[in-house]
């Protein structure tokens, strides 16, 4: 390429609008090439020199000091330079509004001195007087924004005495101090998506780490580690496992858990969610029946108990078995058979039972709405599961193995903010797991976010006063909607008073008193769980 002071001076306006295009041309190509700005910009500030004669130029950025103290000065120094030495680099730092650069900073103004020898305020700081040309020498300083906030200065200099209208070269410098801002911006974004992937793979690789990772548990607090040596001690024999903890803590999945960790790992696990089931069915549905047993009954089936043979069983809300049903249960604990309904044959099965109850079983023994020895027979084995307030620390790995699930399923992707995260560990969770991981699929499907700050989290948390503990599986919503005509006598039938028995005021303010627990809230007012949740869903409260 030609000398800048050589072609600086001898073109012609169309030769001037040639180079300025091949500047562009070359900036352009550069960009698409690399991510990483120091080279383009570098690159921008050669041809600056050789196409234009826009000579020393350099790109001051404000100092980012995190660990300076609040309300220090702030200041800024060259990070990008061409023509400059070292040496002469290094010295280039400028407190706010100091000089020709720190005020173009602290005003966001442009700047342009004709002659640096008649202007006092331009300090000749990073480039001494005697290395410049004995000429006249101009400075030009513009102003690099983003979002409308000058972040850094790039500036130049040129010789006055030039063909060149001076207008043209600002022209010029305005759109690259608007391009070197787009460029550093897209820079800052790319490495803060960066350590926030980095952030989240470091929590995901640790919680896979874990041995909780094998039952597809999430989580490593101490609370849940304890809660799973427990079960691990207990999963190879045959005993009774009872699972207590609030609603959504994860029941279920530790249920799972036990099957998985013993020799039955092979053979069927089979749920049932006491508290969705009729009370008219309970006995054909967990034992079966034989063809004929009632009207209906062509054939003969056999029941969850059966169909678990040799497997686990997994009773959910046990506390909501009848009181009748509970007797025959204990049998078929006891002695390994059950007879179906309608049935004399004695059937042999081998199931291992996991039980769950989120109530407190020995006060409804006390009450009289639980066999003693049942109790008992169930209790052998209690293992107490955390609610998420007690394990706040899984909160942050839950949340991101939500999210990315989420982002899996709606192919969506959608990224916490680490203000997010911490405004989640804060939050109270009264619905613990689920409702976590009901607020973040929520959040992921109706963001217009990509990244989800704080502020932009709170819409998405439930008011602290009402939150309803989760409902049941929905086919089992289905069983509990279904009318209640008992198939065969059942001696113990609940009364299912009017489904607008209660106002919805009535209903909302029982949940309040028993802070959202629905089996607390039901029982002050009477009703069953199951009535109790069939009158919220009238009343549209779920
Ligand atoms: N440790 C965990 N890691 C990942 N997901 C979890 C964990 N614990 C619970 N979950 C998820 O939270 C939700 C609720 O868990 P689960 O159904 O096991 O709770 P529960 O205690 O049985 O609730 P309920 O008493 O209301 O039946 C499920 O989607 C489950 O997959």
């Amino acid at each position: 390429m030609p000398s800048p002071s050589s072609t600086a001076r001898s073109h012609s306006p169309t030769d001037w609008h040639a180079q300025e295009l091949l500047l562009m041309r070359e900036v352009m190509r550069l960009i698409g090439r690399s991510l990483a700005p120091g080279l383009v910009l570098r690159e921008m500030l050669h041809l600056m020199s050789e196409l234009l004669g826009l000579n020393r130029g350099r790109i001051v950025l404000v100092d980012d000091a995190p660990s300076s103290p609040a309300g220090a000065p702030r200041t800024a120094s060259i990070q990008h330079a061409y023509g400059l030495t070292q040496a002469e680099v290094q010295r280039g730092r400028y407190a706010w509004g100091e000089g020709i650069t720190g005020r173009v900073l602290a005003t966001g103004q442009p700047a342009i001195v004709q002659d640096i020898d008649a202007e006092p305020l331009f300090l000749a700081r990073a480039v001494a007087r005697h290395q410049l040309p004995p000429e006249t020498v101009a400075f030009i300083a513009l102003p690099i924004e983003v979002n409308n906030a000058p972040i850094g200065v790039l500036a130049c200099h040129r010789i006055r005495s030039r063909q060149r209208h001076l207008n043209d070269d600002l022209a010029v410098l305005r759109v690259l101090a608007t391009l070197v801002g787009q460029l550093l911006q897209l820079e800052a974004l790319v490495a803060e998506q960066t350590r926030q992937l980095q952030a989240r793979n470091a929590v995901l690789a640790n919680a896979l780490n874990t041995k909780s990772a094998r039952y597809g548990l999430i989580g490593s607090s101490p609370p849940l580690l304890q809660a799973l040596s427990e079960l691990e001690r207990v999963s190879q024999t045959q005993a009774t496992v009872l699972l207590l903890g609030q609603s959504g803590t994860g029941k279920e999945l530790f249920a799972r858990a036990v099957h998985l960790a013993s020799g039955r790992r092979d053979r069927p696990f089979i749920k049932v969610n006491c508290s969705a089931i009729p009370d008219a069915l309970f006995e054909s549905e967990l034992f079966g029946y034989e063809k004929g047993a009632f009207t209906g009954a062509s054939t003969a089936r056999a029941g969850w108990f059966e169909q678990a043979d040799s497997g686990t069983i997994f009773l959910d809300e046990i506390g909501e078995l009848p009181l009748a049903l509970q007797s025959k249960l204990l049998r078929t604990l006891q002695e390994g058979t059950l007879v179906r309904l309608g049935g004399q044959r004695e059937v042999k099965v081998n199931v291992r039972l996991v039980a769950a109850t989120h109530r407190d079983l020995a006060a409804d023994v006390e009450a009289g709405r639980f066999r003693q020895d049942l109790y008992y027979r169930l209790h052998v084995i209690p293992i107490h599961l955390p609610s998420l307030a007690e394990r706040r620390e899984d909160i942050r790995a839950l949340a991101l193995h939500f999210v990315s699930r989420a982002n899996q399923a709606h192919q969506r992707n959608v990224n916490l903010s680490p203000d997010a995260l911490a405004r989640l560990e804060e939050h109270p969770w009264p619905g613990n797991i689920r409702e976590l991981g009901n607020v973040i699929e929520r959040l992921v499907l109706l963001t217009n976010d990509t990244l989800v700050t704080r502020g932009e989290l709170d819409r998405f948390l439930p008011a602290a006063a009402v939150v309803l503990p989760p409902a049941p599986a929905p086919v089992q919503q289905i069983q509990a909607e279904m009318p209640s005509t008992p198939i065969a006598a059942a001696p113990l039938v609940r009364d299912y008073a009017s489904a607008q028995s209660h106002s919805v005021q009535v209903l909302q303010a029982a949940l309040v008193e028993h802070h959202g627990n629905q089996s607390r809230a039901a029982q002050s007012l009477g009703l069953t769980l199951r009535q109790f949740a069939y009158r919220l869903r009238k009343a549209g409260l779920k």
